[in-house]
């Protein structure tokens, strides 16, 4: 199975073709492909570029448990990159389908930088899904490990759930992370995100992704974020997203459109053997 390896601010995905999933991708090909030490260590794995009937190509995301995202910022920043590496698109703006919506991008700099139209946020419950009645989810009370974190909550076609803390640690990611992302008012799980606010066009975040665990960078989470910030009146329109593994530039329109650009490197390309892919679980 051939594929291109490409990090985004150290958030790692792998592209693939659709020709080398004859049938819907299965599971344990996926988990494989992924693993750190069993596979060729990935955040997830994109898979195309899809034929669409609405946009000039199709994209399928998947988390390294498997899991099929509906979006993903970094994800589809490296896609750009790898249709820019393959002669498919030049430097003029495109549309890429996804689970979550179309986008649109555009790469620039010689392909070390593309910009995405991630499109609008919703903080509706019913849009992220939180559990509870039809309310813009915002400010409120969630209890883990008997701490109380205040959270808002926020869909940018994949749900987050946005923490305002003095200090984001890794630590703090690792520890409340897993809990929030299963946590029962989110019943298609959440990604979640520790924000520190710096000043109004500056904020730190520390990350755990759904069905991916703790990432250097999120794209996704960035937009997310920016827009909880932006929408208490934390922030301005004009949001630097910094991360451990750097930083995403993101703007929010008057009608919470988002758009975040950032970086991207290739790593490598190779191909995966048969034998990997077929290891029954460890
Ligand atoms: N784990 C995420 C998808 C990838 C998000 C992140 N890698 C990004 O850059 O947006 C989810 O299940 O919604």
């Amino acid at each position: 199975m051939d594929f291109r390896k490409y990090h985004a601010l150290g958030n790692v995905y792998l592209v693939v073709s659709p020709d080398e999933f004859p049938d819907e991708p299965a599971a344990l090909i996926i988990k494989n492909i992924c693993h750190k030490h069993y596979g060729v260590a990935s955040d997830g794995v994109l898979i195309g570029p899809f034929s669409s009937n609405v946009a000039d190509f199709g994209l399928r995301i998947f988390n390294p448990d498997a899991s099929e995202a509906e979006k993903s910022g970094n994800g589809l920043r490296i896609f750009c990159r790898s249709l820019w590496d393959q002669g498919l698109v030049k430097d003029k703006p495109f549309t890429i389908e996804t689970k979550g919506g179309v986008v649109k991008a555009q790469v620039s700099d010689n392909g070390l930088r593309v910009d995405v139209e991630m499109g609008k946020v919703s903080f509706l419950s019913q849009d992220i899904p939180v559990w509870g009645e039809s309310r813009e989810v915002l400010l409120e009370n969630l209890n883990v490990m008997s701490l109380n974190h205040i959270y808002s909550a926020v869909t940018i076609g994949n749900p987050h759930c946005v923490i305002l803390v003095e200090s984001p640690t890794e630590i703090m990611a690792k520890e409340f992370g897993p809990l929030i992302e299963t946590h029962p008012n989110f019943p298609n799980r959440t990604n979640v995100q520790f924000m520190q606010i710096i000043d109004r066009n500056h904020i730190v975040i520390e990350i755990w992704e759904r069905g991916a665990g703790y990432t250097l960078a999120s794209g996704s989470s960035s937009c997310a974020a920016a827009a909880v910030a932006y929408k208490l009146g934390l922030c301005d329109s004009s949001i630097k997203v910094m991360m451990p593994g750097g930083q995403i530039d993101v703007e929010i329109n008057d009608d919470f459109r988002v758009s975040m650009s950032g970086g991207v490197t290739s790593i490598c390309h190779g191909s995966i053997s048969t034998e990997c892919l077929s290891q029954l679980f460890h």
